[in-house]
């Protein structure tokens, strides 16, 4: 079933947009694979739910679906579904914390070179740090190039002076004359504007979450959403912009809740699409702490699609990206977007 975006994303159920989701398959499927028996983070379980830990994975099993993304646009004009969320309890931040989902959830393991070695297996509490680049400069770096997840060294200041001119040469090309006196500064302020929407490169996951990882005994779904997202389009090299809503199930670690907003920053600040922006978002939430799963929805404008081309302006883009239980588990993924399309 593919989802009609025709029809207004208020106007939607949650179930219906669970079946959108469910229904696609993203074709990096391979990347996250499920933990093993001994990486698995229990829970109290008084449902129905077949266990997860009921499939055996042998260490090189490919796991399909582990990773899915969605993309729909179509003409939305309201930000929220009107799906009721029941009984969660909002906090006025933003901050949901939902009631114990009760099945035993297996926890999501990064694969290096696609398999996960015994040892990672047989400790699924020790922090990885998977690198598969040996580039100077690049040595401590929590993930590397997978999924483009990489940061350039902080020496982007150095290319002001170029960009600069650059932005001048732009300014003669226009017609424009770079002497006169409202724009003698405009090169370097725009040089500087797109450095600011691109500081995303000089960034990492590491540096950014600054050790706020916590060790807690909480495994319920911890979601923030309506973070406000600013981006560029790497097409067009104009912005595009929206909110965020991440969603995660712990297991026995939990994450600094602002470091899921600057996570944001880290990976929208960068030339992007927003079908990748969603799966970086999710996968560094993975790594940070490897939890049983990640959900992460992006609603987005392209002002490339409104302010020219197809001049679309109440057309918005939503992409979605779920991990582990929340691509495995229907009533997981159904809570989630009931959570993040209430008001
Ligand atoms: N999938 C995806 N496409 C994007 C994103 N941002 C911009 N695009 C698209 O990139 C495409 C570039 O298409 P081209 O035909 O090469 O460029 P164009 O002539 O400027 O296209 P139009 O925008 O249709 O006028 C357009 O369809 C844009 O809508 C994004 O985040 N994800
Ligand atoms: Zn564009």
């Amino acid at each position: 079933m593919s989802m009609n975006f025709t029809r207004q994303l208020s106007e939607m159920s949650a179930s219906e947009l669970n079946d959108a989701i469910d229904d696609t398959n993203f074709p990096q499927a391979h990347i996250l694979s499920r933990g093993r028996n001994n990486s698995v983070c229990s829970t109290s379980s008084a449902s129905g739910i077949t266990p997860l830990m009921d499939r055996t994975l042998s260490q090189t099993d490919e796991v399909p679906n582990v990773v899915g993304t969605t993309t729909a646009s179509g003409n939305v004009n309201s930000a929220s579904a009107g799906v009721g969320a029941v009984g969660n309890a909002l906090s006025n931040d933003g901050v949901i914390t939902s009631p114990p989902v009760a099945f035993t959830r297996p926890k999501l393991m990064l694969k290096t070179n696609g398999i996960i070695p015994e040892h990672e297996a047989e400790a699924p509490m020790t922090p990885k740090t998977p690198r598969t680049s040996t580039t100077p400069g690049h040595e401590h770096c929590t993930f590397h190039h997978d999924l483009e997840l990489d940061h350039k060294p902080p020496t982007r200041e150095a290319l002001l002076p170029e960009l600069s001119r650059s932005y001048r040469l732009l300014l003669s090309g226009l017609g424009e004359n770079p002497e006169r006196q409202g724009l003698l500064k405009t090169p370097e302020r725009a040089a500087k504007a797109m450095l600011f929407f691109t500081k995303g490169y000089d960034q990492n996951l590491e540096d950014v979450l600054n050790g706020a990882v916590f060790d807690e005994d909480h495994d319920e779904m911890v979601v923030v959403k309506d973070i406000e997202m600013f981006s560029m389009c790497e097409h067009h090299m104009v912005p595009f912009y929206g909110k965020v809503s991440i969603g995660y199930l712990p297991c026995n670690k939990i994450l600094g809740l602002s470091k899921l907003a600057r996570i944001v920053e880290i990976f929208s600040r960068r030339l992007q699409v927003q079908e990748r922006l969603t799966k970086q978002i999710a996968v560094a939430v993975t790594h940070a702490v490897q939890p049983a799963g990640v959900a992460v929805v992006i609603e987005g404008v392209h002002m490339c699609m409104v302010m020219r081309g197809v001049q679309k302006i109440n057309s918005k883009t939503v992409t979605s990206t779920m991990l582990g239980v929340f691509r495995d588990d229907p009533k997981t993924r159904e809570e989630f977007l009931n959570l993040v399309t209430s008001k």
